[in-house]
This record gives C-alpha cells, sequence and structure tokens, in this order.
C-alpha cells in the first residue's frame, strides 16, 4: 500500500475459542483515513475477526498487528493507544443520563454534540430511555470525541432506521477522512460499501472475496446471494 501507514495488518490470522479455530489465514489491511467493511452470513466470523483486532482473543496462528500495539497486548492497551471498540449491542450505560454516558469517556462532551447535535435535547434522560437510533448515536458520539486512531464498531446500525444508518456511517467516514482507520461490522451491504473503501466477504472463518468499496459494491447483488444468507 505504498507509503500509508497500516493501523491493522494481520498476516496468517488464525483465532478462536478453546482449541477451535473460527477463523483462519485472514490477510487484512486498513490504513490510516480508510473503512474496511467485513461481511459475511451468520457464524462467517466478523465478530470474532474484531475480538481478535481487539487483542480480546489472542491469535493461534499467524499475526496481528494493531496501531503500534505489541501483538500481545490486551484491549486495554490497545485502548490506552487509540482503539475505540463498539461491540456488538448497545454499548451505553442504561441507567446513567446521557449527559453522564458522555463525561464518563476520555472525549469532550462538546465533540460529541458537534457530531450529533440531535441529542442535546434528550441528555438529561437515562439512556435506558432513548430510543436505538439515539443510543448508538451516543456511543458513538462518546467514542469519536476521543479521536480514536482506529474504531472497531460491530453491528452499529442493527435494527435501526435507514435515516439513523447514514448518520452513524456518515459519522465514521468523516472520522476516516480526518485519519481514524475504521473496521466495520455491517448487515445493511449497501450502506456499508457506499463508505468503505475496502471490503473483506467472510466464508466459514476465511476470506472469500476482497475488493474496493466500489467494487463489491457493483456486485452487491450476487455477494448477497452466494455469502450473504443464511448460515456460514
Ligand atoms: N464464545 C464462543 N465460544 C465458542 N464458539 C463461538 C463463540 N463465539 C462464536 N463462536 C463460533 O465462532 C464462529 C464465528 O462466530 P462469529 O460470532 O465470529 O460470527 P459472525 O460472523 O460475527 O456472526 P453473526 O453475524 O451471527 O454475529 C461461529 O461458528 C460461532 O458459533
Amino acid at each position: 500500500m505504498g507509503s500509508t501507514t497500516l493501523a491493522v495488518q494481520t498476516r496468517g490470522l488464525t483465532a478462536g475459542y478453546g482449541s477451535t479455530p473460527a477463523v483462519h489465514d485472514l490477510d487484512l489491511e486498513v490504513a490510516e483515513g480508510e473503512i474496511a467493511v467485513l461481511l459475511g452470513a451468520n457464524g462467517a466470523g466478523k465478530t470474532t475477526t474484531l475480538l481478535a483486532l481487539a487483542g480480546e482473543l489472542r491469535p493461534m496462528r499467524g499475526t496481528a498487528d494493531v496501531l503500534d500495539c505489541g501483538r500481545r497486548s490486551r484491549l486495554d492497551r490497545r485502548a490506552r493507544s487509540g482503539l475505540g471498540y463498539l461491540t456488538e449491542g448497545r454499548c451505553v450505560f442504561m441507567g446513567l443520563t446521557g449527559w453522564e454516558n458522555l463525561k464518563l469517556g476520555r472525549g469532550k462532551p462538546a465533540r460529541a454534540l458537534e457530531l450529533f447535535p440531535e441529542l442535546e435535547p434528550h441528555l438529561g434522560k437515562r439512556a435506558g430511555l432513548l430510543s436505538g437510533g439515539q443510543q448508538q448515536m451516543l456511543a458513538l458520539g462518546r467514542i469519536l470525541a476521543t479521536e480514536p486512531r482506529l474504531v472497531l464498531a460491530d453491528e452499529l446500525s442493527l435494527g435501526l432506521a435507514p435515516l439513523v444508518v447514514q448518520r452513524l456511517l456518515g459519522a465514521l467516514r468523516a472520522a476516516a477522512d480526518r485519519g481514524a482507520a475504521v473496521v466495520l461490522v455491517e448487515q445493511h451491504v449497501r450502506h456499508a460499501l457506499a463508505i468503505a473503501d475496502r471490503g473483506y466477504v467472510l466464508r466459514r472463518g476465511r476470506v472469500a472475496l476482497s475488493g474496493t468499496g466500489a467494487e463489491l459494491a457493483a456486485d452487491a447483488d450476487s455477494i448477497g446471494r452466494q455469502y450473504l444468507t443464511g448460515e456460514a
């Protein structure tokens, strides 16, 4: 990739649970300023890949270089180096208000509100009372306010309306345009490919197909039929 700086580079990465691998021989590259989307059917290995990049799962074989952290570093170390990880589900503290959620992060709440000004009237409510879209804006705003160098986002937009999906993905694109690297697991394939620089399609824990966002978007229908329906 020329002189670009890679935020993520895996070589032959194999990872899984106990002694059973769930992803095999992954060669992934994500440069600073790039969005890579991971696509695949249920069970294809997308979440496992993010867990390995986050330092939550150790490689069984191969290597995963993430930011400038040591290969055996854990999530806490990677977070201190600029990794923001939005796990599957809602990454907010439901019993705290929106304000309290924003103040828990290392970033300035004002920065989160610049990104998602529509949250402002709702910040006095407990996060558990916010809509799903507002909760995800809160979670993503809190992470992006820290100016992360790498964002891992797992099904951020699951179950949300298309306009909210576009707001969330647009905020990730803007973060990448400011230099962050992003690895995104997304069910909204077309929306995701529209903002992605590259994509990897996983099947049964292996990369079955990869390409630029534009290349994969041109084949989105056939990718959907071949790789994204049913179980991996
Ligand atoms: N904690 C776990 N222990 C054992 N096996 C697991 C665990 N989590 C996931 N797996 C297995 O690893 C494989 C990959 O799962 P993973 O969650 O990475 O897939 P995914 O592509 O993220 O799927 P989905 O879209 O359904 O979230 C599956 O076969 C799954 O059953």
